[in-house]
This record gives structure tokens, C-alpha cells and sequence, in this order.
């Protein structure tokens, strides 16, 4: 058996012209474009690759990009001020913050100072709050992206087990309530799990973000169970120095035995940033009163 492609870079390109179809909406009733403020703080390589991918996209979607790059000498002080700044403007709908951040700025102080309105990433404590009571929340981007993946892929999810592997507050522990709130049997699994294997040979589902490459291997998996790799772990290639990206699940081996997968690159990734134009148009028609944009 030869496990489907779930072409993740596909869902995203569709999700996207869905939402800047639906922007125009928000134009005529506000006379104003929505607006997403990305804040970077340093060079760190991959955040600023990531940071441009998101003002690229947000402006392809019709909404309104504002950047804003600070050095790595920035005190927390002052990125809470910006980001105070950020809460109080009204053309400003969502706000986010790109991780990791430097040593010495506390990443849970900075997300704390978000307006849990304008928090299209979902890691204020109020919405991670109101996503584990089931109330509307934004929720966290990658977790929500696999759970479309998902959905498209398996329709109703009700009663099928699922396991997430990684308990992290940005992808794992959001991704396992969005899952029970689905009527799936959850499992969260992590690094001092017992039998991963077994618990991983147990579930339809399998989530994967635990950040160590190629860990979770094809005879761990139940036959046919649907496989998202989170994971995007750059390792050295076999030509001397160069490197090249693998998930957290090994996907030669896992493909003889999933019915479907996400490749790596081209799962996952792409689905994170369609999402965080999704949830700024949503903070947009919250924040304006307007019922919540269909079909997205
Ligand atoms: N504030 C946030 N910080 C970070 C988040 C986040 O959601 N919010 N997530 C990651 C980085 N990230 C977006 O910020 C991100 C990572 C990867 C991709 C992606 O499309 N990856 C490609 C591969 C890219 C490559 O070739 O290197 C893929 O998987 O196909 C998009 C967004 C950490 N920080
Ligand atoms: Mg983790």
C-alpha cells in the first residue's frame, strides 16, 4: 500500500483565494482594509523568511500589512510598549508576535500583553482558555490547519482515536482539544510516554510535533491511519554540506503503511500562514460586529 499525499500546499492556496474573496466584505462595511501587525525582533534567519512569507500573503489577500522589525537589543519593556500601541489602534485588527524571541524577552509577558481580540496566533491564556471550555476562541494557526487537513481528508471525526505526540501550548495541547471537541479519543503522548509505539499503533490519527526528525517510524503505525507531520527538523543532506528538511515522522517508512500522510516540506507549513489570514479576518468582522466570515 502506498499511502495518498495530503497536498497541504494545495488546501492552503484554495483557503487563501476563499479568503480574499471574502474580504471585500469587510471593505464595504468598514471602509477600510483589515489589518495584521507582524512584529520581529532580531535576525534570526527562518523568522525573517517567515515574516515575509506573512506580509506577502496578507497583502495577496487584500488585507493591510503593517511590519514592524526591532533589534535584538529591544527590551521586553519596549516590545510591550509597541505591542500596548498595537492594542490601542483601530486599523490594527490582529497582532503577532514571531517566536522564538530573544534571550532575556519572556515570550508568556509579551503574549499576555496581546488583546486577546486582536491574538490571531491564539496563545493568550484567554483564548487557549476558551478553547479548552469549547467557547469561540482564535485558536492557534498549526493545530487549526491540521484540523482541516484532517477534515477534508476524513470527513466526521467522531469516535476515531486519535494521538498527538508533543504537549506544547502552540501545536500539541491546542491540537488534542481541537480533536475531543471533534468526539475523538485523544491520547496526548510525549517524551516520557511508556510505549510510544504502542500508543502511537493504537490511533486513526496520528499528530506528530515533537520537534526530534524522523522519530516516529511506519511500524509504529496502525495500517492506514491518517499521519500529520508537524515537524519541520532541517538535517545534513548526504552532499557535504548542505542540508535538507524531514518531518518528525519517517516518511519512506510510513508511507508503505498510512492510508494518508503530509509530506514535509508541503503539508503543514503552507497551512499556518492561510490560517492567520483566516483568523485576522475573523478578529476583523469581531471587532467590527459583523457576523463571522462563511466558509472559512
Ligand atoms: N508567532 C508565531 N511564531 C511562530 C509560529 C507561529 O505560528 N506564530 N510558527 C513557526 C514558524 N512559522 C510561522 O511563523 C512557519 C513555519 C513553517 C512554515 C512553512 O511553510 N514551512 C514550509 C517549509 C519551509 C522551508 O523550506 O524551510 C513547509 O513546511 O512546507 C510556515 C510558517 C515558529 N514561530
Ligand atoms: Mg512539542
Amino acid at each position: 500500500m502506498s499511502a495518498d499525499i495530503i497536498d497541504g500546499k494545495a488546501f492552503a492556496e484554495g483557503l487563501r483565494a476563499r479568503i480574499a474573496e471574502a474580504v471585500p466584505t469587510f471593505v464595504s462595511a468598514k471602509g477600510r482594509k483589515p489589518g495584521l501587525a507582524v512584529v520581529l525582533v532580531g535576525e534570526d534567519p527562518a523568522s525573517q523568511v517567515y515574516v515575509r512569507s506573512k506580509g506577502k500573503a496578507t497583502v495577496a489577500a487584500g488585507m493591510e500589512s503593517f511590519e514592524h522589525k526591532l533589534p535584538d537589543t529591544t527590551t521586553q519593556e519596549e516590545l510591550i510598549a509597541l505591542v500596548e500601541r498595537l492594542n490601542a489602534d483601530e486599523c490594527v485588527d490582529g497582532i503577532l508576535v514571531q517566536l522564538p524571541l530573544p534571550k532575556g524577552v519572556d515570550d508568556k509577558a509579551v503574549i499576555a500583553a496581546i488583546d486577546p481580540a486582536k491574538d490571531v496566533d491564539g496563545f493568550h491564556i484567554a483564548n487557549a482558555g476558551k478553547l479548552a471550555v469549547g467557547e469561540e476562541a482564535l485558536v492557534p494557526c498549526t493545530p487549526l490547519g491540521c484540523l482541516m487537513l484532517l477534515k477534508d481528508r476524513l470527513g466526521d471525526l467522531s469516535g476515531l482515536d486519535a494521538v498527538v505526540v508533543g504537549r506544547s501550548n502552540i501545536v500539541g495541547k491546542p491540537m488534542a482539544q481541537l480533536l475531543l471537541q471533534e468526539n475523538c479519543t485523544v491520547t496526548v503522548a510525549h517524551s516520557r510516554t511508556r510505549d510510544l509505539p504502542g500508543a502511537v499503533r493504537r490511533a486513526d490519527i496520528v499528530v506528530a510535533a515533537v520537534g526530534r526528525p524522523e522519530m516516529i517510524r511506519g511500524d509504529w503505525l496502525k495500517p492506514g491511519a491518517t499521519v500529520i507531520d508537524v515537524g519541520i527538523n532541517r538535517i545534513p543532506a548526504k552532499e557535504a554540506g548542505k542540508t535538507r528538511l524531514v518531518g518528525d515522522v519517517e516518511f519512506a517508512s510510513a508511507r508503505d503503511v498510512a492510508g494518508a500522510i503530509t509530506p514535509v516540506p508541503g503539508g503543514v507549513g503552507p497551512m499556518t500562514i492561510a490560517v492567520l489570514l483566516r483568523n485576522t479576518l475573523v478578529a476583523a468582522h469581531a471587532r467590527a460586529g459583523l457576523p463571522p466570515p462563511a466558509g472559512l
